[in-house]
């Protein structure tokens, strides 16, 4: 039976929790071990549907996967296998990144689209470019890719757009390739730094991520290391916009915030206080928030489009209006609606949403469209009347190990329910 997550509103959160390793950089390093021979430790992996997916994808290779404690263990030496089945490419948009990662191993690579397109269209071709751009022969067949690579050759390759999943991907590919490689107009996230870090903790030589131009001299051999992963900015921002949402005290441990500056000018613009040393960052909500300038969602050091839903949520009760402006993918307004079974007040237009804070919200069944909106909608539950049931919570399991466990640290009454058929 599903499980619903049911959060009951009108608590003043207080409490601390310490920040999870980040999705979004896991995942494309666990597409990376592919690439070294050895034992690699991930310290603080964390738990997610996503990453369960990744194991899936790496013992389907014939590689070793298991848990120790809070560490992944994944040794890929036995790797058997080049190819990825349709079912397993579609569990998650990041299977994509095993792409480049295999042609560097193997020379060849068989694989389907990738999954996750709950926030629009979300294309590979940039992906497919800079690997022919590489040396790779790809054939697009039946929904399938064959990639063929007897050699990869390095050299400079622009993206038109600076787009995370394709600078990783060109990054694991030209691992594999002879001579340097230059990733132009490369995405500068910090997800982006930390998988340059674990290669590099490889044996790789990779250097200039974080800014526009990732450089990669291919051809080392790769071996195993033990690597931490970066904590989880978008968590932090998630837990960061609960305080906001429904007022409190709270203290995120291992939270950057060099990682989340534009978040954080957000929320003080908002009213909230918030601090950061060197063990993480606080945050003081006291009093109902004020709308904000616009926010307009665009690449690292931009907004990030992953904070926009739950950022909305906290500013719902705010006094007066704000502008979003979502500018990295076409659907990503699909929590709106069910916001407005709380109460909410947003009118959509195009890529801009309007949202007028009102003076309360209300509980409501609502359901869970994709990761982020689900965790706005328990966010918007801390600051409703009543007891809010969110549905189709696997989405939020994606990203998050246990929100209610953390949101429950922070103080906020929400448990994980068995659904009925009532709800
Ligand atoms: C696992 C992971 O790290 N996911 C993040 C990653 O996704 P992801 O890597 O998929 O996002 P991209 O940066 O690639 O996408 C940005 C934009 O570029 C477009 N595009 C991308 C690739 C391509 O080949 N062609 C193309 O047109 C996309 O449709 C989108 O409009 O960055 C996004 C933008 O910060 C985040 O929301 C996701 O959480
Ligand atoms: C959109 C997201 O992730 P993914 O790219 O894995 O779908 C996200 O983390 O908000």
């Amino acid at each position: 039976m599903s499980q619903l997550l049911s959060v009951r509103g009108g608590r003043r959160l207080e409490g601390e929790v310490t920040i999870q390793g980040a999705k979004n950089s896991v995942l494309p390093i666990l597409a990376a071990t592919l690439l070294a021979r050895g034992q690699v430790a991930l310290l603080g992996c964390p738990r997610l549907r996503d990453v369960d997916a990744s194991i899936r994808i790496l013992r389907h290779l014939g590689c070793d996967a298991h848990w120790e404690a809070d560490a992944l263990a994944v040794d890929t030496t036995a790797l058997r296998r080049c190819e990825i089945s349709d079912v397993l490419m579609r569990e998650m948009r990041s299977s994509a990144i095993f792409l480049g990662a295999i042609l560097a191993r193997c020379g060849q690579a068989d694989l389907s689209y990738p999954g996750g397109c709950e926030l629009g269209p979300r294309p590979i071709d940039l992906h497919l470019a800079g690997l022919r751009d590489l040396g790779a022969e790809i054939r697009e067949e039946g929904g399938f890719l064959h990639c063929r690579a007897d050699r990869l050759r390095g050299r400079e390759v622009v993206l038109r757009m600076p787009s995370v999943g394709a600078t990783e991907n060109l990054m694991l590919a030209a691992c594999g390739a002879e001579g340097v490689t230059v990733i132009s107009n490369a995405a500068r996230e910090p997800e982006v730094v930390d998988l340059q870090n674990f290669l590099n903790a490889c044996g790789a030589r990779v250097s200039g991520a974080g800014s526009s131009a990732v450089s990669i001299e291919g051809g080392q051999d790769l071996h195993g290391c033990t690597y931490r992963v970066m904590p989880d900015r978008i968590a932090a921002a998630t837990y960061l916009c609960a305080a906001a949402s429904a007022g409190g005290d709270i203290y995120l441990r291992g939270a950057e915030e060099g990682h989340l500056s534009t978040v954080t000018a957000a929320l003080r613009e908002a009213g909230c206080t918030v601090t950061a040393d060197s063990g993480g960052i606080r945050a003081l909500c006291r009093e109902r928030l004020r709308a904000v300038g616009p926010v307009q969602t665009a690449p690292y050091p931009g907004f990030p489009t992953d904070a926009q839903a739950v950022l909305m949520a906290a500013l719902l009760r705010s006094r007066g209006a704000t502008v979003f402006e979502e500018n990295i993918f076409e659907n990503r307004y699909r929590h709106v609606d069910e916001l407005i079974r709380m109460g909410a007040s947003i009118r959509v237009s195009g890529r801009v949403a309007v949202v007028t804070g009102v003076e309360r919200l209300h509980s409501a069944p609502v359901r869970c469209t994709d990761l982020r909106g689900g965790a706005a909608l328990c966010v918007a539950a801390l600051a409703a009347e009543g007891e809010t049931r969110v549905s189709q919570i696997c989405h939020i399991d994606r990203g998050y190990e246990d929100l209610a466990r953390d949101l429950r640290a922070l103080g906020a009454d929400a448990v994980r329910v068995e659904e009925t058929e009532n709800g």
